[in-house]
């Protein structure tokens, strides 16, 4: 009897690779349940995706998605049977990573508004993880205004405790919340999740691993209750491009508004404005994509890698 050859490197890749046609063959029987008119409310500045786009990439995306999160719930209830305990819900849980600009929140949004008309799972929540930046007053404290968006700008402690308490299946967790407009978190406003059948947790450094603690011991990471990771590629210089249009374009939106923290920048002219936003890039989102955001690609259970013109051209999905 003979056996396939596989060498050893691509036996131990733990990744299957789609293109998009072999991807959007996936899971045709999958319903889409949005229009024209969902996707445009639901995209992020910027972000060209339409209806074709999310039936070729978030239809058979949604499939797997219902697959994964029905076979995790049975495991959950079969264990607490083996435990002898009454079994609970506890929300499925869904990171979704990238650098700056590459278009996380559409994909997290989308992913929100098809999961939320499953049957199974009417109540999705999602969180965006700028709530837990520290206060400006507290970055500047910490010498850290300059580093919005690195690991250390963050309250890891309290992001890991609401979504442990989230998935714990905490009645009411709350979570604050940030303001691009004014560049801080919001004061006086929090979000509230109550018991979701599924929580979106949104941000640059979702897949970040645990820190070591003084003793050498290594904490948890907000990863730790994921059941399943996204994590939306693009090569840095395209990323680049879009930072700099979506600047040029807020210039007449968010940094009009006279409460903007960025309202200096609104009569930039083309050239001051790209220099502005190449410089920003540059010396705060680049350096963090490079240091800590691409390192934890690998970690996540699906790459999807967007093209220069957005759309999705390569998803990898973890089999081991
Ligand atoms: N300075 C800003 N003013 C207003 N909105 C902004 C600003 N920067 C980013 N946004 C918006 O915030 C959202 C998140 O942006 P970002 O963190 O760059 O992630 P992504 O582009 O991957 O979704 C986007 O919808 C974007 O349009
Ligand atoms: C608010 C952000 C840190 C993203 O936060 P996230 O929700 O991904 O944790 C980022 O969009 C940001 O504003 N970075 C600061 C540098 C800049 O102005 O682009």
């Amino acid at each position: 009897m003979s056996y396939p050859r596989t060498t050893t490197s691509a036996a131990a890749n733990p990744y299957v690779e789609f293109d998009r046609a072999s991807w959007s063959r996936l899971a045709a029987s999958t319903p889409l349940p949005l229009t024209t008119a969902d996707v445009i409310n639901l995209r992020g500045l910027g972000d060209p995706i339409d209806l074709a786009e999310v039936d070729v990439v978030y239809r058979p995306l949604s499939g797997l998605l219902q697959l994964y999160a029905a076979a995790t719930g049975a495991l959950h209830r079969a264990t607490s049977t083996f435990l002898g305990e009454r079994a609970t819900r506890t929300p499925y849980v869904i990171g979704v990573a990238g650098s700056v600009a590459v278009g996380k929140s559409s994909a997290a949004r989308l992913l929100r508004e098809l999961m939320r008309r499953w049957p199974q799972t009417p109540r999705v929540d999602l969180i965006t993880t700028d709530g837990f930046l520290y206060p400006n007053a507290e970055l500047r404290r910490r010498g850290l205004l300059e580093r919005k968006g690195f690991p250390e700008s963050y309250d890891r402690r309290a992001l890991l405790r609401f979504v442990a308490e989230v998935k714990g299946g905490a009645d009411e967790v709350s979570a604050p919340l940030y303001d691009h407009v004014t560049y801080d978190i919001l004061p006086d406003r929090r979000q509230v999740v109550r018991h979701p059948d599924v929580l979106i947790v949104e941000g640059l450094n979702v897949l970040a691993p645990a820190r070591a603690r003084a003793d050498g011991t290594a904490s948890m990471a907000v990863s730790d209750f994921f059941d399943f990771s996204i994590y939306v590629d693009a090569r840095t210089r395209d990323i680049k491009r879009w930072y700099v249009d979506r600047f040029l374009k807020l210039r007449r939106t968010a940094f009009a508004n006279p409460a903007s923290y960025f309202r200096r920048y609104a009569d930039l002219d083309d050239a001051a404005a790209v220099a502005k936003a190449e410089e920003i890039w540059e010396s705060i989102n680049a350096p963090n994509l490079a240091q800590n955001i691409l390192p934890t690609r690998g970690r996540a259970t699906l790459v999807l890698t967007k093209a220069e013109d957005h759309r999705m051209h390569r998803m990898r999905l973890r089999k081991l």
